[in-house]
């Protein structure tokens, strides 16, 4: 399946903060979610293939080249989302419209006017006075309006209210029939649950897991039983351990092993997203200890 970002053993070293050893491949025409907690290195992650800021080592390619000989052609292929990219905000939506769009070859003012009327974008509105959501969907018109082959999109629905965070999900997954390719960070795994065809799942600077979506719900279970059956060779498979009346609830990676587990009293029940997300951030503090 060809890449249309290849990244291998990433770093980057902030003073207190690094990303660590990132390789991650995103495939022609699908769609990745990008989750985590707060400070996990998103952002960071998505401003290095965005090359905003240079790595400390590793190699990005986008579409199979490299931003030092050709960041032009790349970055002109690319729509990009996120809430402060750097729009001049005394312009009107009209005029910061036109500074933009001869940047892109393939610029398409009826599309960009069309997706204006769909987003209720006043044409004569200076960008500071629009709402932190209004400015989410300007600089969505633009990233959907110049036929980009990679749309990346760094918490897109932040500020943006239930339904349209809804439309803009089916925009992004209508978008995908005609073979472009999405990378997008999100706090909401529903979000993911929806659209994903890939998730890439990171914390404290490194990837925990990314893979397809399927995958990863056939990989993972929730598990709970009593406290007494809960033996310390359980114990090694169980990630985010929690005491519950009851006796005990964890995430485990082999669901599979777990659906001819012996001891009745276990029981194994699919894992959202929502819940692998969960465990996993308590992986540190809780893991294998209910005690
Ligand atoms: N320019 C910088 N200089 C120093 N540290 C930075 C810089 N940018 C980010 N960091 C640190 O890197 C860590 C990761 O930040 P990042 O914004 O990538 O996380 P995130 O996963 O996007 O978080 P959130 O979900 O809260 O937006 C944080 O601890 C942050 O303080």
């Amino acid at each position: 399946m060809e890449s249309i970002v290849e990244l291998r053993n990433v770093t980057k070293h902030y003073r207190d903060f690094q990303l660590r050893n990132i390789s991650l491949d995103i495939p022609k025409g699908s769609i990745m979610g990008l989750v985590g907690p707060n400070g996990a290195g998103k952002t960071t992650l998505i401003k290095c293939i965005m090359n905003l800021t240079l790595p400390t080592s590793g190699s990005i390619k986008i579409f199979g080249k490299g931003y030092k000989q050709y960041e032009k052609d790349i970055k002109k292929k690319i729509g990009f989302v996120y809430d402060n990219p750097g729009f001049y905000q005394d312009q009107t939506v009209k005029n910061m419209k036109n500074i933009i769009a001869p940047f892109y070859p393939s610029w398409n003012e009826q599309e960009f006017q069309s997706y204006r009327n769909l987003f209720e974008l006043p044409a004569n509105k200076q960008l500071q006075k629009l709402s932190r959501g209004m400015k989410m969907k300007f600089s969505l018109a633009v990233a959907l309006s110049h036929n980009a082959e990679f749309i990346l999109l760094d918490e897109p629905t932040s500020g943006l209210d239930p339904l349209f965070r809804r439309e803009l999900l089916e925009i992004l997954d209508g978008i995908i029939d005609r073979e472009k390719t999405i990378l997008f960070s999100t706090h909401i795994t529903s979000e993911l649950d929806q659209i994903a065809d890939f998730i890439t799942y990171i914390n404290q600077g490194e990837i925990i897991f990314s893979d397809a979506k399927d995958e990863i719900l056939n990989t993972y279970a929730v598990i709970k039983g009593p406290k007494q059956s809960l033996s310390s060779e359980l114990r090694e498979h169980l990630i985010g351990n929690r005491k519950t009346n009851y006796g005990f609830k964890a995430l485990t990676n082999k669901a599979d092993e777990f659906k001819n587990i012996q001891d009745s009293q276990i029981m194994v029940e699919s894992a959202t997203l929502e819940d692998i997300v969960f465990y996993y951030g308590k992986r540190g503090v809780e893991h294998g200890s209910i005690d």
